[in-house]
């Protein structure tokens, strides 16, 4: 059997495409922004981070916070379980996606997850309520810099997941271009979500 790299062996650990570089700066906040205190809602009734419509969805719905942060709520119910009693692991990954991914009503352009890192710090039991917080950290051309932390309990008890992420600006024709054509003509056909989707698109 071939020896092990030793550790000095190893290349030196990259930086993380989700820390933000000497270059990102904090985006302002944009003006047409939903006021703190606003219940971002969802972007699609379907969607299964935020949907009501979605039978076993986590049915997030974030509210936006004074700066360029954001607080939500989740409580993981039976259909959210990996190991017995306890939530999976990529279900919690998608709570802190969905949560990162209302950032983007703060600054008010489309974006999607290019890249998500997760720290698991501690088991998260069905029945818990997680107490979500979402943060920019940076953004630099058309991507956007962001960091969420899950603490169980309340809003000040112990922190068991943390994330980071990479978001890339797009276009809104990322989504007709891209999504299955009958759901887009469903969303095409539905005037709340493309009153919402229009707001991206006069302010680019
Ligand atoms: C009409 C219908 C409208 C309906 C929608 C309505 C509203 C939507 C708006 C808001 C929604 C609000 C809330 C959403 C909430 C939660 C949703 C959760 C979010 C998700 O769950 S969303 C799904 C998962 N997500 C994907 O499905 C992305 C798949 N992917 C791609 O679609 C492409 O991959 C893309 C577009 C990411 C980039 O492609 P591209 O061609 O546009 O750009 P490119 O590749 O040049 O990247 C540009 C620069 O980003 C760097 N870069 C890119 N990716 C990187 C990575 N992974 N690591 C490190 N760096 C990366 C490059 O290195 C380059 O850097 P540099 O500029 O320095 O060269």
């Amino acid at each position: 059997m071939p020896a092990a790299p030793s550790e000095s062996a190893a290349p030196a650990h990259p930086a993380s495409p989700a820390t933000p570089p000497p270059e990102a700066v904090l985006p302002p906040r944009a003006p047409e922004a939903p006021a703190p205190g606003t219940r971002l809602g969802s972007h699609y009734e379907h969607c299964f981070g935020c949907g009501p419509q979605h039978p076993a969805g986590l049915r997030i719905d974030a509210v936006a916070g004074t700066g360029l942060d954001v607080t939500a709520e989740f409580t993981v119910r039976p259909e959210h379980q990996g190991g017995p009693g306890l939530a999976h692991g990529g279900l919690l990954t998608t709570a802190m996606d969905e949560t990162l991914g209302t950032l983007n009503w703060l600054l008010h352009v489309p974006a999607v997850t290019g890249r998500l890192e997760t720290d698991f710090l501690s088991p998260v039991p069905v029945g818990s309520t997680l107490h979500l917080r979402a943060w920019i950290t940076g953004a630099h051309g058309r991507k956007i810099y962001s960091a969420a932390e899950a603490r169980i309990g309340g809003p000040a008890g112990p922190v068991a997941v943390r994330a980071r992420a990479l978001f890339i600006q797009v276009k809104l024709e990322h989504f007709t271009k891209h999504g299955r054509p009958e759901d887009i003509e469903k969303v095409l056909d539905d005037p709340d979500l493309m009153q919402r989707a229009r707001t991206f698109e006069v302010n680019p």
